[in-house]
């Protein structure tokens, strides 16, 4: 199976390119409201694209105003964060109904799902009703629902969410089982970085409504490009634009720092990336060269196990809160400094420690 998606949904603003190839699974990751649940709905049918298409393994399952096949014949599993099981049904006949409702006799359909059951671990649960499970079972028995009908691609939303910290383990371990012999094709939306790196292969980054970032999970979250990816990593990004000496930030500034993954093509946007210990902070401007150095203001401060995370609002940029900064210093030294919200302080983080990488915001992913 392989999975080509370019699509636009006008009413959300969303316009997203991606390809899945055979077996791989992606970890959509992204802020609330980005457009993760509605790129799910429209790979399962629940929505129609405005413009553009949607092709697993060469039938095109919808286009802007033309083909749409509806969600049942498409070939799709989709899990969600609860199990949503029939409450009347037992174990055994709720991962059946999928097989049964797609033609397969009574006793085909029984002998998947006893498959699907073993595979999940939950063989021995046939005959419970849902209320006889607990809510990580439950989840298991909607993992088999989903696997029962041999979907030619699997969407997970966010399917350890609702799950509490004892049962997610288990969930996860299932999933990684399912997922991890490469013969199915998954997309995944979760808000978790563990999730990604244990569950899939590749890390797309949706921002309103935009693909911003397409990597290999470690590659995202090491060399994060996008804000959100940064946050995640718990990294600093500065955003801006090559030039021939460095990237220009909002500020007005100039950032240094080592090549990263990719041309620092002048004209192009780019990232400044680094880390938090990486950043000195002073009271008053510690001279040497010019760059990397910014005139800042204090808005946070807070206590991060042995040191403090200072967070700072570079002077030069005006409500952009992209060009805040993250320091983490000694505790001695944010006493000394008397750092509190509203103190104005100097910034400084070496050019060795800054890595600038080409970003993809702005622009469409190609499409192969
Ligand atoms: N049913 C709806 N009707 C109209 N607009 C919606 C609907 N659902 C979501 N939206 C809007 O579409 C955009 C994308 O939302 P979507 O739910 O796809 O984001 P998400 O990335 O899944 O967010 P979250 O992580 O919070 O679930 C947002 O601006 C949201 O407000």
């Amino acid at each position: 199976m392989s999975l080509h998606l370019d699509v636009r949904f006008g009413p959300r603003d969303l316009d997203v390119a991606l390809d899945v190839a055979a077996g791989q699974v992606v970890a959509v990751l992204g802020p609330n409201g980005a457009g993760k649940s509605t790129l799910l709905a429209l790979l399962a049918g629940l929505l129609r694209p405005t413009a553009g298409r949607i092709v697993l393994d060469g039938t095109v399952l919808a286009e802007g105003g033309g083909a749409f096949v509806p969600p049942h014949r498409r070939g799709v599993g989709l899990l969600a964060q609860e199990a949503l099981l029939f409450p009347h049904l037992d174990v055994a006949a709720n991962v059946a109904f999928g097989p049964r409702s797609t033609g397969a006799s009574r006793s085909r359909a029984r002998a998947r799902a006893s498959e699907v059951l073993t595979e999940v671990g939950m063989a021995g649960f046939a005959d419970r009703r849902p209320h006889q499970l607990s809510g990580g079972q439950a989840q298991r028995v909607a993992i088999a629902r989903a696997l029962a009908a041999d979907p030619r691609l699997l969407l997970l939303d966010e399917p350890l969410a609702a799950l509490d910290v004892a049962a997610a383990p288990e969930v996860r371990q299932v999933l990684r089982r399912v997922l991890g012999r490469g013969e199915r094709s998954a997309v995944l939306v979760t808000h978790e970085p563990l999730d990604a790196l244990a569950l899939a292969d590749r890390a797309v980054v949706v921002e309103a409504g935009r693909v911003v970032e397409d990597g290999s999970v470690q590659q995202v979250l090491t060399a994060p490009r996008s804000r959100f990816a940064a946050q995640l990593a718990g990294l600093d990004l500065l955003p801006g634009v090559f030039t021939t000496d460095g990237l220009r930030t909002p500020d007005g500034g100039l950032v240094a720092g080592l090549p990263g993954d990719g041309p620092a093509v002048p004209g192009r946007p780019g990232v400044a990336v680094f880390s938090p210990s990486a950043v000195a902070v002073h009271a008053a401007d510690p001279g040497g060269s010019p760059r990397n150095r910014w005139a800042a203001t204090v808005v946070d401060v807070s206590p991060r196990g042995e040191v403090v995370r200072v967070r700072a609002r570079l002077d030069g940029v005006r409500g952009h809160d992209v060009a805040d900064v993250l320091a983490d210093v000694t505790v001695g030294a944010a006493a000394e400094l008397d750092l509190a919200p509203g103190a104005a302080v100097h910034l400084a983080v070496k050019a060795t420690a800054v890595r600038l990488h080409p970003t993809i915001e702005g622009e469409r992913v190609p499409v192969r």
